[in-house]
């Protein structure tokens, strides 16, 4: 296998990302993630750019062990010399001096010639030499530069000293076929090249950094430019954590590997986002909240039954704890069953089946489904007795000052009753009288409790009841994303344990979870 060097720029290009700034601290903090997740060379700024990039870079060569520190330079002495300064303390300094190299750059932006362009590159590659031996080169636009100019300057860069040579694709304009052939090109053209390592570094403003910097390795690059989370300037750089995994799991194909703990793209792709406060998109590859989430119920079934149906890597292998089988109104049977499981019960397959309507109705209210709503409902349909009241509708109608009404309608069996009653202290108890009148039984509410059971607007409201009856005492528990409802539920519920005789004796112990 072929060893892949990562060269991460999350502290150079990546806080070029318009709001990524980040201050010393943090900076070090990334710097120390980076070396923990195993990356071989972190670009920790451009020295010259401002008093704080300088500090920065000089506190990261200061501290930071075991991989290489680079710093960035334009091709001039100032940027050079300056860049050195802030590298003196790393263990393993390396330089990246850039010139841009494209006609539009050397015409609009550096008003220079093919001829000076070259002398340039050579003369700051040979001062950053007179300072250490690991130089990079990069010509800058180079996906957008004529393939013969380019192929000279790559070639006077390397006789320079350079010894990586890294093709930019500064503006995101190259497809996969592009820089595969600018790679190609080079090593068929550039007779000095195997003194060097060519590396890759892709921009992402048509969605293709991953693609291209793919392209390049299969063409030979060595070495890939990336940041966590693809962060950088506009549409961002080639994301780290997906160059990483594409190459691991393609490895069949590609025939490379990197030395990136895998394990800590997860916790990393965390610590950038919370520091830049650039968040990272849910459907996002590998470090994305979805990128390891199932909704769809065939899905679901098939990861149950075997993982590899719909799983082409493992949540663990990135850090992530688990695949996530998310309850939602595309869910099925299987994940409902499972997911009870789970949650410690056992449910016989015509429970399921009348929890699972009642999950279906409640998926198609609710975007988000918790594990409190599934214990909600299968906690109502667990052993409902067959002869046992249950709710079709209510309506209600109270204000201030007026007497309330109510009607409901109650089924059992085969039969449905509806009732209507006027008066009460208030909706609620409005519709308990009515309750009682169609199933005959009184109970004395001694104890009401609303509270909320999951989160969100359309969270679930979960009421209990306790009611006296008969000397003993009746616990009526009901959940709906409709209050009224849950209370409504709660009444009937502690009404049919009065038919079956479920209650306590008032002193006596308290009944447990219903
Ligand atoms: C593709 C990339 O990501 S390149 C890195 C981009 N990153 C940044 O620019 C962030 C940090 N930059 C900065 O802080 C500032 O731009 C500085 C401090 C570097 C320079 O600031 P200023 O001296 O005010 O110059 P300004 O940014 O306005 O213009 C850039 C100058 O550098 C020149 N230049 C650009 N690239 C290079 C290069 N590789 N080698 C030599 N000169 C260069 C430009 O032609 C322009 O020169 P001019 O002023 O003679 O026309
Ligand atoms: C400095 C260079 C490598 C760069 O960031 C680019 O060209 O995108
Ligand atoms: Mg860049």
């Amino acid at each position: 296998m072929r060893r892949i060097t990562i060269f991460d720029t999350t502290l150079r290009d990546g806080e070029q990302s318009p709001g990524a700034s980040m201050d010393l601290n943090e900076k070090l903090e990334v710097a120390q993630a980076l070396v923990d997740l195993g990356v071989d060379v972190i670009e920790a700024g451009f020295p010259i750019a401002s008093p704080g990039d300088f500090e920065a870079v000089r506190a990261i060569a200061g501290v930071v062990r075991g991989v290489q520190i680079c710093g960035l330079a334009r091709c001039n002495d100032k940027d050079i010399d300056r860049a050195w300064e802030a590298l003196t303390g790393a263990e393993r300094p390396r330089i990246h001096v850039f010139l841009a190299t494209s006609a539009i750059h050397r015409e609009f932006k550096l008003k220079m010639g093919k001829e000076e362009i070259i002398a340039r590159a050579a003369a700051g590659v040979r001062r950053a030499k007179k300072y250490c031996d690991n130089i990079e080169f990069s010509p800058e636009d180079a996906a957008r530069t004529e393939p013969d100019f380019l192929c000279q300057v790559v070639e006077a860069a390397i006789a320079a000293g350079a010894t990586t040579v890294n093709i930019p694709d500064t503006v995101g304009y190259a497809t996969p076929a592009h820089m595969g052939g600018v790679i190609q090109t080079l090593v068929d053209r550039v007779p000095n090249l195997d003194r060097a390592v060519v590396s890759v570094h892709c921009h992402n403003d048509l969605g293709l950094a991953v693609a291209n910097s793919l392209a390049a390795v299969e063409h030979g690059a060595g070495q890939v430019e990336c940041t966590i989370n693809g962060i950088g300037e506009r549409a961002g750089n080639c994301a780290l954590e997906e160059i990483v995994m594409a190459l691991r799991t393609r490895g069949d194909f590609y025939n490379c590997d990197t030395g990136i703990e895998t394990t800590r793209l997860a916790p990393t792709s965390r610590l950038v986002s919370g520091i830049t406060g650039m968040q990272v998109q849910r459907n996002k590859a590998i470090v994305g909240r979805n990128a390891f989430a199932h909704e769809a119920g065939i899905h679901q079934d098939g990861m149950l039954k075997q993982r590899s149906t719909y799983e082409i890597m493992r949540p663990e292998d990135v850090g992530v704890s688990k695949t996530d089988l998310v309850l939602g109104k595309h869910s099925g049977r299987a994940a409902l069953a499972d997911r009870a499981k789970a949650l410690g019960y056992h449910v016989s397959s015509e429970e399921l089946d009348r929890v699972f309507d009642d999950f279906k109705k409640l998926a198609d209210r609710k975007k988000e489904i918790f594990d409190a709503d599934i214990a909600a409902l299968i906690d109502k349909r667990i052993g409902s007795e067959d002869d046992a009241w249950s709710l079709v509708s209510y309506e209600v109608r109270a204000a201030s000052g007026q007497t309330p009404s109510s009607t409901v309608t109650l089924s059992r069996a085969d039969e449905s009753v509806s009732d209507t009653f006027f008066g009460g202290d208030g909706p609620l108890d409005a519709l308990f009288n009515a309750i009682e009148k169609i199933t005959g039984t009184s109970i004395v509410v001694r104890d009401f409790r609303v509270r909320s059971v999951t989160r969100g607007k359309d969270a679930q409201g979960e009421t209990t009841i306790e009611a006296e009856h008969g000397g003993k005492l009746y616990r009526g528990r009901g959940v709906s994303t409709d209050t009224v409802e849950a209370s409504v539920l709660a009444f009937l519920a502690a009404v049919n344990r009065v038919a079956v005789g479920s209650g306590q004796p008032l002193d006596g112990e308290r009944p447990g979870a219903i």
